[in-house]
């Protein structure tokens, strides 16, 4: 097909994107408001992340989400997993009490999985998975939700990734926890781009 004569996307407003890309935040549980958010919120997030870029159609994500009273197991299964996974000598009974009680924090608690499709190598599934987080963080954005990727240890625990029914090959890449932010809308931090990228463009 000649060139000028292919189908193109209608213009979008680039500048616009651009905006919510750089406005896009991650706001600590802490820092929440404890107000629910709407289901079709977190649908809209969910189909967002669904059209991330993947490698040979393995579509390697997969969610679990867990909001109200189903977050009372989630904190149960972190406090398990942060008894299970810390070393004795550093048993802290706060952080227990902080495990079970963080999920109150956030109305919305998303397990973050991976399911390899075994043709191609974990790294782009993962790769994959983290594409669609994104996705879902930018949709969050846009309807005035500060969504948070969180790791650690009681989060990635093997008993933690089993609540969640992760079994191996598959892989608990940790949470996103979604909510309204207490605080006014945060400023990001980043590095210029520029000093990231070089070119070679002759
Ligand atoms: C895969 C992944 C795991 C992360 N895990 C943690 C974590 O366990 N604790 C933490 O403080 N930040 C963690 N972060 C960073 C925050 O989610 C967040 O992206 C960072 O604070 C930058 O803030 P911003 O998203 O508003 O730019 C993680 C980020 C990624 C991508």
């Amino acid at each position: 097909m000649e060139r000028d004569t292919a189908p193109t996307l209608s213009p979008l407003p680039t500048a616009e994107l651009l905006e919510l890309i750089r406005r896009r935040r991650s706001v600590k549980q802490n820092l929440l408001r404890p107000d629910p958010v709407a289901r079709e919120c977190v649908e809209q997030m969910l189909e967002a992340a669904n059209w991330a870029p993947n490698h040979g159609g393995s579509e390697p994500w997969r969610f679990t989400v867990f909001a109200g009273e189903a977050r009372r197991a989630l904190g149960e299964a972190f406090a398990r997993s942060y008894r299970l996974g810390i070393d004795p000598a550093k048993y802290v009974p706060e952080a227990e009490k902080a495990q079970l009680e963080r999920v109150w924090l956030a109305p919305v608690w998303i397990a973050i999985g991976m399911q390899p499709g075994g043709r191609h190598p974990e790294w782009e599934e993962v790769a994959a998975v983290g594409a669609a987080v994104h996705a879902a963080q930018l949709v969050a954005a846009s309807r005035g939700l500060a969504a948070f990727w969180t790791s650690g240890m009681p989060v990635l625990h093997e008993n933690t990734a089993r609540f969640v029914g992760l079994e191996a090959p598959a892989r608990l890449l940790g949470f996103l926890y979604v909510g309204y932010p207490a605080i006014p809308w945060p400023e990001g931090l980043r590095g210029d781009w520029r000093e990231k990228v070089a070119w070679r463009w002759d």
